[in-house]
């Protein structure tokens, strides 16, 4: 399926063909009501599609903001925000361009920011900033003390106001929101999270208390924060995906994303100003959000931890290529017993096992396992953890829920990885035997770690789905 432009196939050599933008391609270009934190392939593909498509899309343009560097604002810019998505399936390709970012900038220039969540006619601020900026320790309250954080605090504590996280930015953002008079607003978590919103809120609340009690009082009665679960793989582009959208369309994109033809985003929440009609492009609203949450942080987010780790372990890179491997299907099937066994009976679990077969083994959706591997013990909390406790509550062993910790460890002694507690994760790994398991599953979850059954588990487990992995 694919419902924008459908451009017509008209290779040539690259340097002849004309750049995708708003001459080539006359979208209308809608005031902005939505500010988007962390402009990454996800956005991209989901959000900004999805908006697209709302039947009130002309009301609805996105001024998108990057995270750490300038380099996709840039390249957006220059396209007058367009970029194609091109869906990806296993027969063949459809190319669609999307023009609902109607502003593509540096998160660093904080003064466009906070002009932009001041307006009165913004009523929305979706994020995908990646699980771990939420800077949450294991006890789900934010980390004041993180070294970003704290620099944050401080910076905006004396007043030079340039903070460099996301929550430190969003703030900053909402206080010039509440200067301004301007009122409610709607904040929309699209990180894969369970409880998103209430994470979502925790975080930016929690910053703002640290800096300003005033500031947390406001966003407590004006911020509505939203809870979502959002769902299409889309993995990082290459060079190769240029190309295609070079050959296929006829125009030159330096910014085209690649996902796979399935999507999928079910919202709970209020939103005080108002929304583009997203159900118009399939989004589903509803009041209980919490078992979509968990059967896709579960079965699909789980199932891709569980490949990133043993299946490079066994020599494998991507998706499709380690679900091709009896021994990682075998590993799959027996995490999702497991996490079907704690999800309501009614989610219809039997085919959406199927569905995720077929979407895991598209191959041509290069999906690479190092990039899903990264920031382990954020994610583990929340694909592994709960189905292990839920499988323990219940009187079971939580094995394959173990595995995946089991090949997490591993992992991270075979490979170089991004980790937000990767110093802590080293530290255990100094240690040996039952100690560095111990001191490994603490920096997951500390309870987990006294739980002495769980750590023998966990350590009989290690070494199982040993492979092929090149030792550093
Ligand atoms: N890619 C997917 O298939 C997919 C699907 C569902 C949900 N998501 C969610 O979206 C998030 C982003 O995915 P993506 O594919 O767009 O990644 P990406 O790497 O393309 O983009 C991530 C964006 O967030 C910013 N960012 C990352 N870490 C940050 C930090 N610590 N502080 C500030 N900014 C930071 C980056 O600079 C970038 O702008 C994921 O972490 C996940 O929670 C992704
Ligand atoms: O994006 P991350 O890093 O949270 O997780 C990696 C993948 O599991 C994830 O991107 C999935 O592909 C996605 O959640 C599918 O909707």
């Amino acid at each position: 399926m694919s419902t924008g432009l459908h451009a017509a196939a008209a290779p040539g050599p690259a340097t002849d063909l004309p750049q995708l933008n708003r001459t080539l391609r006359p979208l209308p270009k809608a005031p902005v009501r939505i500010v988007h934190l962390g402009l990454g392939a996800f956005h991209r593909s989901h959000q900004a599609w999805y908006t697209q498509q709302a039947g009130d899309a002309d009301q609805w343009g996105i001024a998108a903001f990057t995270g750490r560097r300038p380099d996709a604002a840039v390249a957006l810019a220059e396209q007058d925000g367009l970029y194609t998505v091109v869906e990806r399936a296993d027969t063949g390709d459809s190319f669609t361009v999307v023009g609902s970012i109607v502003e593509a900038v540096d998160g660093a220039d904080l003064q466009r920011l906070t002009g932009l969540v001041a307006a009165p006619g913004t009523a929305v601020v979706t994020l995908t900033i990646t699980e771990a900026a939420y800077g949450l320790g294991a006890d789900g309250t934010l980390d004041v003390a993180a070294p970003d954080v704290a620099t944050d605090l401080a910076l905006l504590g004396s007043g030079s106001g340039h903070p460099a996280t996301p929550l430190g930015r969003l703030a900053l953002a909402l206080a010039a929101r509440r200067d301004a008079g301007s009122g409610p607003i709607a904040v929309v978590c699209c990180d894969n999270l369970s409880n998103n919103g209430a994470v979502a809120r925790q975080a930016v609340a929690g910053f703002a208390g640290a800096w300003d009690s005033g500031l947390a009082a406001w966003i407590d009665a004006s911020v509505s924060f939203v809870s979502t679960s959002v769902d299409r793989i889309t993995p990082r582009t290459t060079d190769q995906d240029l190309a295609d959208v070079r050959d296929a369309c006829g125009y030159r994109d330096t910014s085209p994303v690649v996902a796979e033809p399935f999507s999928s985003w079910v919202l709970s929440g209020d939103f005080p100003a108002g929304r583009p009609r997203w159900e118009d492009a399939g989004a589903l609203f509803v009041d209980d959000i919490e078992p979509y949450e968990n059967r896709k942080l579960w079965l699909l987010n789980g199932a891709h931890s569980l490949l990133a780790y043993a299946g490079q372990l066994r020599g494998h890179s991507t998706v499709a290529e380690a679900l091709a491997d009896t021994e990682c299907l075998r590993a799959v099937e027996a995490f999702w017993d497991e996490a079907e066994a704690n999800l309501p009976v009614d989610l219809e679990i039997a085919s959406y096992r199927a569905a995720l077969l077929a979407r895991f083994s598209n191959a041509r959706i290069a999906h690479n396992l190092a990039q899903i591997a990264q920031d382990g013990s954020t994610k583990l909390r929340m694909r592994a953890v709960p189905v292990l406790q839920a499988e323990r509550a219940a009187g079971r062993t939580g094995a394959a829920a173990a595995l995946m910790i089991a090949a997490w460890m591993d992992y991270s002694v075979a490979a170089t990885f991004q980790d937000p507690l990767g110093e802590e994760v080293a530290a255990a790994n100094r240690l040996s035997g039952t100690d560095r398991t111990k001191g490994l599953l603490a920096v997951v979850d500390p309870l987990l770690a006294e739980d002495t059954a769980v750590v023998d588990l966990v350590e009989s487990l290690c070494g199982t789905m040993a492979g092929s992995f090149p030792s550093r």
